[in-house]
């Protein structure tokens, strides 16, 4: 098959989609890897890296999308990008379309067959290629916070963990799959007192007994939850309906009564945000203040450390690229109902169930999908 990577031009997006290992193996499976010029210098790669692997170098993003089959990217296809895909084309990237109607329109117009690496699923039902960027995101979220909380950043000057003698901040953090746990692991360390709220009590069991007590687990009720934003210094938005808009679990009015300089984290924001006040932002400016409470909604945090990131979510991609680029898309989502899974748009609809839920739009599962 024919493979194009493009540079990512997301606002200070520095995450590649293929790294010179997985070009290798792509390449030693018999198939043409083309990288833009540059795509891998946000992760210290340089073309020389990508050649040596055995990919070919163009110079612009037009150049990937003509002579590729499929589209490896990271995030969501940017207009100019839309622009560019055609009926032919395989992409495989992060959509979080359930929010998205625009993009959900572009990629429907351009007929081209879209699999979104955070609907790929497992046998134990959860989201391998979301997974590694959760783990990121969940871990930086508390760093984040930190530096939030700093006085000069309109937060209310406090240390996560206190000193000898003051007492820690009040982190609570909402959703304790892979995003919450990470961050939890990070909040305890800093010493911070940490509860962390999910709706699923096997969850919960397993967080207790992951952190042998040392975070408080607590059932996600909106009675519960909304007493502990209250007393909260720190909220990390971590929930996740798979490919379904995120719930809003902190209201506007909630934002009055809570304590002045205290931080929301919105993880979530890439499925729309939990906190009804969020709206995305981007590392250029990340950070808003509404009501005293200072707000972080980056939608591509993981983009911050690129080459941590980059090098992870090849870990978890580069099986299914290859299946994909030796089966064909069809054959490789017909043979793995994981990877179908991740189908979200083709032959012009939306074919991920909760995706076309949320977007008010209708399910078609196309006909040629067996596997699911
Ligand atoms: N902003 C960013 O850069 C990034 C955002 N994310 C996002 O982080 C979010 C979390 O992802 P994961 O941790 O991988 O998901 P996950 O599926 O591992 O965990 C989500 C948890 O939320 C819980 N949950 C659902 N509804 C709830 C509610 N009402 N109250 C409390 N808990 C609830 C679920 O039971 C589950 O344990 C996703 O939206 C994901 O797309 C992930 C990576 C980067
Ligand atoms: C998952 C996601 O949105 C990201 O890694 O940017
Ligand atoms: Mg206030």
């Amino acid at each position: 098959m024919r493979i194009g990577v493009p540079t990512e031009i997301k606002v200070r997006e520095y995450r590649v989609g293929l790294t010179p290992a997985s070009v290798g193996e792509l390449v030693l499976a018999g198939h043409e890897v083309v990288i833009e010029s540059g795509a891998g210098e946000g992760i210290g790669c340089s073309d020389e890296d990508y050649v040596s692997a055995g990919a070919g170098i163009v110079q612009t993003a037009q150049d990937v999308f003509d002579f590729a089959e499929m589209i490896v990217k990271v995030k969501e296809p940017q207009p100019s990008e839309t622009a560019m895909l055609k009926p032919h084309h395989t992409l495989f990237t992060y959509l979080h379309l359930a929010p998205d109607p625009v993009q959900a329109e572009g990629l429907r117009q351009s007929g081209c067959t879209a699999i979104a690496y955070e609907t790929v699923t497992d046998n134990e039902g959860r989201l391998p290629l979301l997974t590694p960027m959760s783990q990121v995101a969940g871990r930086m979220s508390v760093s984040v916070a930190a530096h939030c909380l700093q006085k000069s950043q309109g937060g209310r000057g406090l240390m996560l963990g206190g000193v000898p003698g003051v007492l820690p901040a009040k982190v609570v953090i909402i959703g304790g799959g892979v995003a919450g746990s990470h961050a939890a692991e990070m909040a305890i360390g800093a010493r911070a007192d940490v509860t962390v709220f999910d709706r699923s009590a096997k969850r919960l069991s397993e967080l207790d007994a992951q952190f042998a007590g040392a975070v408080k687990t607590a059932y996600s009720t909106q009675v519960a939850l909304d007493q502990a934003v209250l007393q909260a210094d720190v909220v990390i938005g971590a929930v996740l309906i798979p490919g379904a808009a995120a719930p809003k679990l902190v209201t506007r009015d909630m934002l009055k009564e809570m304590k002045d300089g205290a931080v929301l984290v919105d993880i979530a924001i890439d499925q729309g945000g939990c906190f009804e006040t969020s709206k995305a932002t981007t590392h250029n400016d990340p950070t808003y203040i509404i009501d005293g409470v200072v707000h972080y909604c980056v939608a591509n945090m993981p983009g911050a450390y690129s080459r941590t990131s980059a090098f992870a979510l090849n870990n978890a991609t580069l099986p299914f690229a290859l299946a994909i680029a030796n089966k064909g898309t069809r054959a490789a989502l017909n043979a793995d109902p994981h990877l179908a899974r991740g189908l979200n748009v083709a032959d012009g609809q939306i074919c991920c169930e909760p995706v076309a839920r949320d977007l008010g739009m209708h399910y078609i599962k196309p006909d040629w999908l067996t596997s699911i």
